[in-house]
């Protein structure tokens, strides 16, 4: 398999577009969901990108992030006792966050080109659970009712400890009761799985963990409905 890798750049610049740090990552990557549809990775994009969308995450404010709710943009709604995690959806109004969603336009591309998965755009919000926040267990899309395709979460916690909790936990395709992997929100890893197979939860955090939540879609516009609805 031939992918074109960019050089690593030394210092994260604004406007560039940081691509892929390392071949393997993306190799593997692409090995996992062929075999089982989830995957993750350590130090997916450059350290200094990681870095730079940390920096994001960190200077929002917690007042100007939308208490999350179940379900899609539209149809918002704040349960309590699923899910305690404040987000906010990502524009291309700075360059940072210009560079994250060219960034996964050209991963959209490369995944397209290589598993033919027909992904049409990517939507991606940052997460902030604090202290006590978790995620129950949870499908981030049903079968055939939403055009969610695969789900990414990227981490950006310095020096996450084990003891501080907030792991994502993921389940068996096959039977949901059974666990088949434990992963740490650890800085630059990235967790890739098909949105409308595995169940996950994330269990409750100890200190503030920073992520950044999204989906690849495809566009499942009909003669007689357009997607999104406009
Ligand atoms: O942050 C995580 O580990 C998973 C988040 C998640 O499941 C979601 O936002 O749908
Ligand atoms: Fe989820």
């Amino acid at each position: 398999m031939s992918i074109k890798v960019l050089p690593a750049k030394s210092l994260y610049v604004e406007n560039s577009i940081p691509a892929f740090s390392r071949e393997e990552p993306f190799a593997n990557l692409l090995m996992d969901l062929q075999t089982k549809g989830w995957s993750i990775q350590d130090d997916f994009f450059s350290t200094d990108f990681t870095q730079a969308l940390m920096d994001e995450a960190e200077s929002i404010q917690n007042a100007v992030m939308l208490q999350a709710g179940i379900g899609r943009k539209k149809d918002h709604q704040i349960v309590l006792d699923a899910r305690r995690d404040y987000i906010q959806w990502i524009d291309p109004d700075k360059p940072i966050r210009t560079d994250f969603l060219k960034m996964m336009a050209e991963f959209r591309v490369a995944l397209n080109r290589h598993l033919f998965l027909g992904l049409f755009d990517y939507e991606a919000h940052f997460a902030r659970y604090e202290e006590g926040a978790f995620y129950e267990k949870h499908i981030d899309a049903f079968k055939g009712e939403s055009n969610r395709i695969l789900s990414t979460v990227l981490y950006l916690n310095e020096d996450w400890q084990n003891s501080d909790g907030g792991e994502l936990i993921v389940y068996d395709e096959h039977d949901p009761a059974i666990e088949v992997g434990r992963f740490f929100p650890k800085k630059g890893r990235l967790a890739v799985f098909l949105s409308e197979c595995f169940y996950h939860e994330v269990m409750v955090a100890k200190r503030t963990r920073h992520s950044i939540a999204g989906w690849f879609r495809v566009n499942n516009t009909t003669g007689s409905a357009l997607d999104p609805e406009q």
